[in-house]
């Protein structure tokens, strides 16, 4: 049990009843009293107006990782669509040895109008060349009005104005991460496997609860692309993972192509795919996401019309 229903349990001398709405009976008496919690529910509901009013007040904006006890809650609402999230890797590109530039790449992609989000991973550069990166990257994905996050580094993505990051378990851990970026950011996490899920949730406690927008879950198949990401954990590992965080949507990576993207969406019930070779190593990478967007689609169709 998270610390956050141990301590609810405590308060009241009972064990918080789960509601179809996912909030304890003492939390739903917290909403209706105007409380620090009725700020943060109502702000899943009404992002901006709410970003507005916090600003207004000085406030920090942040809305609880488990809100109600054990469970993730989504930063955002699950309309932010992230389905289709393109990693640009610069080494994967590097030893491609393509004519064109990441940038490129990335470009192209883009033009199908089906990437709806870019991440900068960049493990090997000095911190220069990957600001530099970052900046034409950003510029590039402001073009194309997708956001832009960057990889592991919080001081580069506030040095470009990034549009977020996302984070690994070795990496700032998101207690700290949330105290430094601005409200609005879309924050990723990665989580591999049941326990790296509960490492998640037991950093988020009542008194600072974290906020998050995604988890991306994986190696689900086997990749070339990140020599250290570990065994593959397949179709049910990220259906299992998919469960252990509800509601908050998980991006399907590792080993991601046109071939498995459908399943990850329709059996694996993943909110989107994230890749890196599929689209940037593909003769036409705009094709290739058009491609994969369809089948995310297809996975959709098939989770409503199973025999479709
Ligand atoms: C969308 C998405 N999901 C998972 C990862 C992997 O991140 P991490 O575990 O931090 O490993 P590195 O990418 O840093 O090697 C990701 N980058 N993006
Ligand atoms: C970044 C990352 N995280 C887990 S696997 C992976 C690599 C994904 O690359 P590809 O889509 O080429 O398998």
């Amino acid at each position: 049990m998270g610390t956050q229903s141990c301590l609810l349990g405590h308060c009241c001398g009972t064990t918080p009843a789960f509601t179809a709405t996912g909030l304890s009976f003492i939390q739903r008496r917290a909403v209706g009293s105007g409380s620090w919690f009725a700020r943060h529910r109502a702000a899943s509901l009404d992002l901006h107006g709410e970003q507005r009013r916090c600003r207004r007040r000085g406030e920090r904006y942040a809305v609880p990782l488990h809100a109600a006890g054990d469970r993730l809650t989504p930063f955002r609402s699950t309309r932010t669509d992230l389905s289709l999230y393109l990693i640009a890797d610069v080494a994967y590109v590097s030893q491609l040895g393509s004519r064109q530039s990441l940038e490129e790449l990335t470009e192209r992609a883009l033009a199908s109008g089906c990437v709806r989000a870019v991440q900068l991973r960049d493990k090997r550069s000095s911190l220069r060349k990957t600001l530099e990166l970052a900046k034409r990257l950003r510029a590039v994905c402001a073009a194309a009005g997708v956001p832009f996050l960057m990889n592991d580094r919080l001081d580069l993505a506030l040095a470009v104005d990034a549009d977020g990051l996302h984070v690994g378990q070795e990496d700032m851990p998101l207690e700290y991460v949330q105290k430094l970026v601005p409200a609005d950011w879309i924050i990723g996490a990665s989580a591999g496997s049941l326990s790296e899920v509960t490492a998640l949730k037991q950093a988020s406690t009542a008194e600072r609860p974290i906020r998050l927008d995604y988890i991306g879950c994986g190696p689900v198949f086997g990749t070339q692309t990140k020599l250290d990401a570990g065994a593959p954990i397949g179709i049910r590992g990220l259906a299992h993972i998919v469960e252990a965080v509800a509601p908050l949507p998980v991006l399907a990576v590792g080993g991601i192509g046109i071939s498995n993207a459908r399943q990850c969406i329709s059996q694996g019930k993943a909110a989107g795919i994230a890749c890196i070779s599929a689209i940037l190593g593909a003769e036409d990478p705009r094709r290739a996401a058009e491609d994969l967007d369809a089948e995310i689609r297809r996975g959709r169709d098939l989770r409503v019309h199973p025999g479709f």
